[in-house]
């Protein structure tokens, strides 16, 4: 069996046992970064049909400058910080597409409730990027550039996608985010 097969058996065993939260060190991590993909559900809910667009450089910018300037608070350091959120967002962005593309052709499927961008939805994020951040804080040490930080990362992963039963486009995304993690 390869490795990544022998991983991804052990870290579903290990989900079964914890049930609750991805598994080990980067799990709680994980777990942040998956509520991130899964608020684009309500992202591309808020804007699909509207002419607001999925990118949106402005927003993106007022983001990372609060990351940068909330990580240099906390002693992290703010390039690594906005590196890790720029994938963050770029998973939040492929989300969206994956989305758009399936209510194109599967009108049906479109939420019937369109929640308000700024007033709903960006709060969340803001509370996430709070959560975040104080997690890659707590997992300074763990995230160096280590195998010991990939195989905690893949394991946080895999039993990320299976406790929280993440689809394809999810968890394509959930890949996204977690590229940089072991800085
Ligand atoms: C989530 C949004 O869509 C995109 C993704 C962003 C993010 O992940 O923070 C920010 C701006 C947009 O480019 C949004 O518009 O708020």
């Amino acid at each position: 069996m390869a490795l990544s097969e022998i991983m991804k058996t052990l870290a579903v065993a290990l989900t079964l046992a914890a049930s609750l939260h991805p598994v080990g060190p980067l799990g709680e991590l994980t777990d942040l970064a998956v509520k991130r993909v899964q608020v684009a559900d309500l992202v591309a809910a808020a804007k699909f049909g509207t002419t607001q667009p999925i990118d949106d450089p402005a927003r993106e910018k007022q983001v990372l400058d609060g990351v940068r300037t909330r990580s240099a608070e906390l002693g992290l350091d703010p390039e690594n910080a906005a590196r890790f959120f720029r994938a963050q967002i770029e998973a939040n962005k492929l989300v969206q597409r994956g989305l758009y593309a399936r209510w194109t052709e599967h009108p049906e499927e479109v939420p019937q409730h369109r929640p308000d961008l700024g007033t709903e939805v960006r709060p969340i994020l803001d509370r996430l990027t709070t959560d975040i951040l104080a997690e890659l804080k707590d997992t300074e040490q763990i995230r160096r550039p280590t195998l010991r930080c990939e195989v905690h990362a893949t394991i946080a992963e895999r039993s990320a996608v299976v406790l929280h039963r993440l689809d394809r486009l999810h968890e394509n995304a959930l890949s996204e985010a977690m590229r940089g993690v072991c800085f």
